[in-house]
């Protein structure tokens, strides 16, 4: 899904107006309708809801909202909050339309603000992506006394006064929404964690806005969806045999990191590679022969770290680095093997910590790699530490285009940074993935799809998502607090099997 700027949504909706063609007045009934229904499928049992409806067309989704939700019996009230004298026709109109039993009060001066105090879901739609300036006055309060309750908040399109397309520092005069309910499609600061606590659980409400303008209209921002990820996936044919499916290699482990290694690896055969070999130190030898049968093993002639390089040429993919340390040693060899490649690799863990410490080594990944940092290692390798999400991302982007390689952003909405520029965030996962282990599997699953011949591009963001998608799994079963890496390997049969559907 093409991700855009809040000018490009506008231009989009203006497009939209001109060329299905539909009043404007229609497209906001119909915004409003998708809402409603929304609300009613999700939260009928909270049957008291008051909106804070803005003069512009956000506060004019909200009284459409209100006039249906009162007309399914929902009890219904609203507060107008007058930030401008600018008041938008849309928003006119369907004041006049309100139904006069719907109480209506205007918020024109602070004393007029009201303090929540009953049990209502609170409606956010002051306002949207119109917003142009940190709120002050009315507006600030309305925005701070919302946050004050402890009432569930819906915020419509966006949180109120939170920028869509860049970093806002106005903290304190943001609504913290439970539920965002974004329309068509996500917005940029959405997708970041410092907004976590105003955006809440995100739905995507689609309006049905100009098709034509979506293809048409450039954006380098994507959001990965169910759709997307099965465009990508290429299920298996009957008359397949496993040496169409690559031969994997996982380098990695180093005394007290072997779990690792084998994490690494058994997600690797989970991830369908036709052969997969694991070259670990002698310490490791015996531990994964004896708990990985699938697997073939390749011993390092050092007892405790990685030493010496293998023959890189005959294995399809590799992947470098989970539990392999930093041994002076390791290092050698390391570089030997990214030296050697001559197809792209997937590097992750202490084989990124290296590469910030060995600047040379850029020039030797073959174009076209796939590195995996967290943010602790992105900000080792920019040797930057970033303030916001969106000068981290940009500067991810930067490294991306500049050394041609794939950079996965690993987080919440992992941000998949391509050479060409495109961004694509992924769309499954959760908190329960934050934990040893799951960086691991990640680098397993890449590596392997890349083996099977998916394009980088296409091994990185198919990987990112089985890996989230897994990960629901997992966390479905087990919590998130108890879900473990093993768990989201085991889980990973059920996310390949969901793309057939
Ligand atoms: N994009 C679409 O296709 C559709 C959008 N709709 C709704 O329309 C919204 C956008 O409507 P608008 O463009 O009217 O934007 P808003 O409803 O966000 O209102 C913006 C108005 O507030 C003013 N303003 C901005 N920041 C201010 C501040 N800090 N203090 C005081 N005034 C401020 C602006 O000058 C403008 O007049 C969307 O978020 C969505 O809810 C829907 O009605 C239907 C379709
Ligand atoms: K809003």
């Amino acid at each position: 899904m093409k991700l855009f700027t809040t000018q490009q949504i506008r231009d989009w909706d203006i497009y939209t107006i001109k060329n299905e063609p539909i009043d404007s007045i229609d497209l906001m009934e119909r915004a409003a309708n998708r809402l409603t229904d929304w609300y009613y499928e999700n939260c009928e049992r909270y049957t008291d809801i008051t909106f804070f409806c803005g003069v512009g067309n956000n506060g004019g989704d909200g009284l459409v909202m209100a006039r249906l939700l009162h007309l399914l019996h929902f009890n219904v009230k609203c507060y107008i909050v007058h930030f401008s004298d600018k008041i938008s026709e849309d928003f006119k109109q369907n004041l006049s339309r309100l139904p006069k039993n719907v109480p209506c009060y205007d918020i024109k001066e602070d004393s007029d603000v009201p303090v929540i105090n009953d049990e209502t879901v609170l409606v956010d739609c002051i306002f949207g992506s119109g917003l142009s300036r940190p709120p002050k006055g009315i507006t600030q309060k309305t925005i701070i006394e919302i946050n004050r309750s402890n009432n569930p908040v819906i915020a419509i399109d966006i949180a109120s006064g939170l920028y869509a397309d860049h970093y806002s520092t106005h903290f304190q005069t943001i609504i913290e929404a439970d539920i965002t309910l974004t329309l068509e499609v996500p917005k940029l600061a959405m997708l970041f964690p410092e907004n976590d606590k105003n955006v809440g659980e995100l739905n995507i409400i689609p309006i049905d806005l100009s098709k034509k303008f979506k293809e048409e209209t450039p954006s380098n921002y994507f959001f990965t969806t169910h759709k997307n990820a099965q465009e990508i996936y290429r299920p298996r044919k009957r008359f397949d045999h496993k040496g169409k499916f690559g031969n994997l290699l996982i380098v990695g482990g180093s005394k007290g990191m072997i779990g690792a290694v084998q994490l690494a690896t058994k997600a690797g055969l989970r991830a369908g590679a036709g052969k997969t070999t694991a070259l670990v130190p002698a310490c490791g030898y015996e531990i994964i022969q004896a708990t990985i049968p699938e697997a073939m093993c390749i011993s390092d002639p050092s007892r405790n770290h990685i030493v010496a390089s293998t023959l890189v040429s005959k294995y399809s993919a590799i992947g470098i680095g989970p539990g392999i340390g930093q041994h002076e040693q390791t290092q050698k060899a390391v570089r030997s093997i990214i030296e050697d490649a001559e197809k792209p690799i997937v590097l992750d863990a202490d084989a990124l910590n290296m590469l910030s410490e060995n600047d040379e080594w850029w020039s030797l990944i073959p174009e076209n790699s796939i590195l995996t940092p967290h943010l602790g290692e992105f900000e080792r390798l920019a040797g930057i530490q970033f303030i916001n999400s969106f000068d981290r991302l940009e500067a991810a982007s930067k490294m991306a285009k500049e050394h041609n390689v794939i950079i996965v952003l690993k987080g919440a909405n992992t941000a998949i940074c391509l050479p060409n520029g495109q961004i694509h965030f992924n769309s499954t996962g959760n908190a329960g993935l934050a934990k040893g282990g799951s960086g691991d599997a990640l680098l397993g699953i890449i590596s392997s799809l890349l083996a099977q011949k998916y394009k980088p591009y296409e091994a990185a963001i198919l990987g990112v998502y089985l890996h989230g998608k897994a990960g629901d799994y997992a966390s479905a079963d087990k919590g998130f607090e108890s879900m473990v890496a093993s768990d989201v390997i085991e889980s990973l049969g059920k996310a390949f099997f969901e793309l057939l559907k």
